[in-house]
């Protein structure tokens, strides 16, 4: 098989890469390396380019892709709130001529990373596939946007896609070379890494007066593994004529911020110092998944759990060969 993966040094897409190497698959990665890196592809053809580019896109589909796996996209909530713009242009306009293309090519098959951010604030939890999509920031918004278009390129041009929502996506790869480094770095897992390593003094706590047990936020972390194997079964999936489907994806437990950090610190045996901030714009109280549908359909089932993913995220942290 031979799988275009858009996004593919990026955090998430990097580890799919490497997963799709393991499969035996022919693999080219098309990246603008905006918040990518190069070095995190570590198997197949890379080309660097805006998926935008209609003729960059004409020279990659015309040779014949069998499937489409798009992890890129602007990811940062707080930032999509001060540029819509660029969340908009990014994330539902270059994925328009993505989906063109591909439609120009008769490449039929799609993976879409899309986002527990489709919801908004939660009306009932677990969050399982019926629950109305209400997004409350740019991203979110921009992500619901794909996801709607995406039925309407189904009927009118064929194109097969699985709709992937991620809760909290998080950890490392087991073997520790290969990780999560964003610049800047906003996820909490990876910053708490950071205060427990050193490189930064402590973390500020944004909210602890929510409607949670203990006030602060309450959250779905997913192994990245576990993410990847979602997409090797959604590919499975499509490849073999399956409906266009959307799923939701986490592991169904959620963790506070406060015990996220005390399982960072049982991990790496460090105090973590944190200060209390005020809230963060558009952050839901509480985002669990019910990834039922994806076991039912799909057979997938997550591997990791929240230690699991500290303890990989802490081994890529303190790898000396990482490069990136
Ligand atoms: N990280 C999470 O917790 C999380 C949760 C839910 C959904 N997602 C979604 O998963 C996907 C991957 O997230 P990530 O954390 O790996 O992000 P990331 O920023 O590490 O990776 C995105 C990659 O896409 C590239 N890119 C961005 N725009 C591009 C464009 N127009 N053309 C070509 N390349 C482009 C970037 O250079 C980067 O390598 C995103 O679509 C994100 O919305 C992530
Ligand atoms: O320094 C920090 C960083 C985060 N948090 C808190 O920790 C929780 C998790 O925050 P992350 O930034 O790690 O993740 P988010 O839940 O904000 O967002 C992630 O999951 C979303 C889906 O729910 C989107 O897809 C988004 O791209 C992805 O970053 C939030 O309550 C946040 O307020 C802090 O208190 N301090």
């Amino acid at each position: 098989m031979k799988i275009l993966v858009v996004g593919g040094a990026g955090y998430i897409g990097s580890h799919m890469v490497r997963l799709l190497g393991e499969h035996s698959c022919e693999v080219i990665t098309l990246d603008d390396l905006s918040t990518g890196n190069r070095e995190s592809v570590t198997f197949g053809e890379f080309i660097q380019g805006n998926c935008g580019d209609r003729m960059i896109l004409d020279k990659i589909l015309s040779r014949g892709i069998d499937a489409v796996m798009h992890f890129a996209s602007s990811i940062q909530v707080d930032e999509s709130l001060q540029n819509p713009s660029k969340y908009y242009q990014n994330n539902v306009g270059n994925t328009l001529a993505l989906l063109d293309a591909m439609s120009f090519y008769g490449v039929k098959n799609f993976i879409f990373s899309s986002t527990a951010a489709t919801f908004g604030e939660p009306k009932y939890i677990p969050i399982d596939e019926k629950h109305p999509q209400e997004p409350i920031s740019p991203y979110g918004r921009s992500k619901l946007m794909v996801e709607q278009l995406l039925s309407d390129y189904d009927n009118a041009y064929g194109i097969k896609s699985v709709c992937l929502r991620y809760f909290n996506a998080a950890g490392a790869h087991p073997h520790g070379d290969l990780g999560e480094q964003h610049h800047p770095e906003t996820h909490l897992i990876p910053l708490l890494l950071q205060v427990a390593s050193g490189e930064k003094t402590s973390l500020s706590i944004y909210g602890d007066d929510y409607n949670t047990p203990d006030g602060t936020c309450v959250r779905d972390y997913v192994h990245v593994q576990d993410i990847c194997l979602a997409h090797w079964l959604a590919l499975m999936y499509i490849m073999n004529d399956g409906r266009s489907q959307s799923y939701n994806l986490g592991n169904g437990q959620g963790y506070s911020i406060q015990e996220v950090i005390n399982m960072v610190e049982k991990v790496t045996k460090q105090k973590i110092k944190t200060n209390l901030a005020s809230r963060r714009s558009a952050d839901p109280s509480k985002l669990i998944a019910d990834a039922r549908l994806i076991k039912k359909d799909l057979g997938w089932s997550p591997v990791y759990d929240l230690k699991d993913i500290v303890n990989h995220a802490w081994e890529w942290v303190n790898n000396p060969i990482k490069k990136y």
